[in-house]
């Protein structure tokens, strides 16, 4: 990770607080639910396989939206997704572990661990079915991927450009997600994913994250590829329920 880069200051101030966050105290392991799999069943269902987000809040949101956690990811659920994903960042998103733990003990569906991990040790804060990994703030890549597998969680591998994918690759990741907000700068640019999709090899597990909020916006990266869609902002704005079976449906009302 390299402090000279230039992110915006919300990131700045993100990976400040991720570097003090200690881990857990003992090694998780973990019998995951397979993400890829929830991802086939969906779509073999005629579902567009969406991983909904329960994200309080975050450094491009405005306010804070503190239902229960668990009621939101029933509500999603309901509305189709196939698998959940929850923020446990404190401090930025308003997210916590037992908000994970909590969730994944009230669904059946895989889930999502929503964080900036930077240590091994912060791997065994909470069970989760998958964790996040973002190629971009993690030198040792490597090692965090067969940290992370040798715990059960199945790595999320988050990239941003076609010259991270290639990290991803070489360090074996087989479930990428192309996040399409520029962590540097934080805009989104939904052309991200069809662009960096493009360049990736057909049996990894492609996830589009950020910025999905129309049915049009879920059919174009599916179009471009995506085996699943990672969307927060437009479902927990407004009814959650809803906004989920909107996006799951997108393919049956096209
Ligand atoms: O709310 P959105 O635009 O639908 O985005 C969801 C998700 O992609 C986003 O929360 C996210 C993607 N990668 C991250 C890394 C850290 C924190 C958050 C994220």
């Amino acid at each position: 990770m390299n402090a000279s880069e230039g992110y915006a200051p919300a990131i700045e101030s993100i990976l400040a607080a991720a570097r003090e966050r200690e881990g857990g105290d003992e090694r998780v392991s973990v019998d995951a639910r397979s993400l890829p799999a929830a991802l086939s069943t969906a779509d073999a269902d005629g579902r567009v396989p969406v991983i909904a987000e329960i994200k309080p809040t975050s450094p491009t949101t405005d306010g804070r939206r503190d239902a229960d956690p668990v009621a939101l990811a029933e509500a999603m659920v309901e509305g189709g997704a196939a698998a959940l994903s929850v923020l446990t960042e404190p401090a930025h998103f308003g997210g916590s572990p037992d908000a994970l733990r909590d969730v994944r003990a009230a669904v059946d569906v895989p889930v999502l661990r929503k964080d900036f991990v930077l240590e091994e040790a912060q791997l065994d804060t909470v069970e989760a079915d998958a964790v996040l990994l973002i190629v971009r703030f993690l030198d040792d890549l490597d090692g965090m991927i067969e940290a992370a597998r040798e715990r059960g969680f199945q790595p999320l591998v988050e990239v941003h450009t076609a010259a991270e994918l290639d990290r991803a690759l070489a360090a074996g990741a087989e479930l990428v997600g192309v996040n399409n907000r520029d962590l540097a700068r934080l805009d989104v640019d939904l052309s991200t994913f069809e662009q960096v999709a493009a360049e990736a090899p057909a049996d990894v597990t492609l996830i589009a994250e950020s910025g999905i909020g129309s049915s049009e916006d879920a059919r174009r990266m599916r179009r471009a590829g995506a085996d699943g869609l990672l969307v927060g902002s437009a479902i927990m704005d407004g009814d959650p329920e809803a906004n989920t079976r909107r996006l799951t449906t997108a393919e049956v009302e096209a």
